[in-house]
């Protein structure tokens, strides 16, 4: 697949515009994708107006529709915080480390009779780094394991969605549920 030369955004707004460049097309090229989020290096300055934390679990703040082909959004995580085990809806998910650590777990989809969730991997992800994920790889749970530090991630999905299942790790069983945002181009979003 043709890969448009690799670049290197010196900015936030320069990775949206290569992004929203490069969605034009139907077909992704995950490498190519995977490489220009890693290519930008985090700066907390263009990114801070985005990251708004919660005390009490981690927060989902948009910052890009991406044509209606992706949206791009930032994940802040306090000391603790972490995800369910959840799948991506049959998109492409791409997350980029902003700030701090998080530890990423994958799961084996829970076949029909199986109760407990099999494992299959854990990895740390640093600062800058970029990881992808579809269903097709499993589910996965992501966590902040610091007790010290808050971190912050740069999440890329397209197609767009906003419910996915989650899945109880004793058991298998899942739930369909609705993710929200907790802010919206830097606005807090309203109560419904
Ligand atoms: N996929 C999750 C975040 S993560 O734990 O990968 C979400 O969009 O809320
Ligand atoms: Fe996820």
């Amino acid at each position: 697949m043709e890969q448009t030369e690799v670049m290197k955004p010196e900015t936030l707004d320069d990775l949206i515009k290569v992004l929203h460049k490069i969605f034009e097309s139907d077909n992704i090229n995950v490498e190519e994708v995977q490489n220009i989020m890693e290519a930008y290096d985090s700066n907390p300055q263009e990114w801070m107006k985005f990251a708004k934390f919660d005390q009490f679990r981690y927060t989902r703040n948009l910052v890009d529709e991406g044509n209606g082909k992706f949206n791009l959004m930032i994940l802040c995580w306090g000391e603790g915080h972490g995800s369910s085990i959840h799948d991506h809806t049959d998109s492409h998910c791409f997350m980029k480390l902003l700030q701090g650590q998080l530890k990423e777990t994958l799961f084996e989809w829970p076949d029909k009779k199986t109760c407990n969730m099999v494992q299959k991997s854990q990895r740390i992800l640093q600062t800058n780094q970029c990881a992808y994920i579809n269903d097709s790889f499993g589910l996965h749970r992501v966590e902040n394991a610091s007790h010290t530090e808050c971190s912050a991630s740069l999440h890329l999905y397209s197609p767009p969605f906003n419910t996915c299942q989650t899945f109880d790790q004793r058991t298998g069983h899942k739930n369909t549920v609705k993710m929200t945002f907790w802010s919206k181009f830097g606005e807090r979003t309203p109560f419904e």
